[in-house]
């Protein structure tokens, strides 16, 4: 597989992936190598964003919605006062697919300046 930079992440958007393929656990090791903040655990790609009050963390919640729409690829959330954790994978390959990383790369531009 050919990993993307990050720049190629952020400029991708999602595609369907229904009669895809799983990434292998090799592919999702590399490709994450560009996400360092990001681990695989549990069949999913994860990371835990933190803020100072529960507006901000509602805030970010929000815009995840509204990116998430746009790519129409959905994580699961754990939301607190201060934390939102944030788990990707696709459910149409059962599995890691780009589009988990495109979105997380998404995610990492709105959070981090
Ligand atoms: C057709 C469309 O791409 C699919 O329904 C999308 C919607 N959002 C999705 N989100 C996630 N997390 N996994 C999927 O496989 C998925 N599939």
């Amino acid at each position: 597989m050919t990993i993307l930079t990050l720049d190629a992440l952020r400029a991708a958007y999602s595609l369907p992936q229904e009669g895809g393929k799983a990434l292998g656990d090799a592919a999702i090791a590399e490709q994450l190598s560009v996400l360092p903040a990001w681990s695989y655990t549990d069949g999913a790609i994860r990371r835990e964003y933190k803020f100072n009050d529960y507006y901000e963390t509602i805030a970010f919640v929000n815009a995840i919605a509204w990116i998430i729409h746009r790519e129409d690829h959905h994580p699961d959330l754990t939301v607190s006062y201060n934390r939102v954790g944030v788990a990707f994978n696709t459910h149409s390959v059962n599995g890691i697919s780009i589009n988990d990383f495109i979105a997380a790369a998404k995610l990492d531009m709105v959070f981090d300046r």
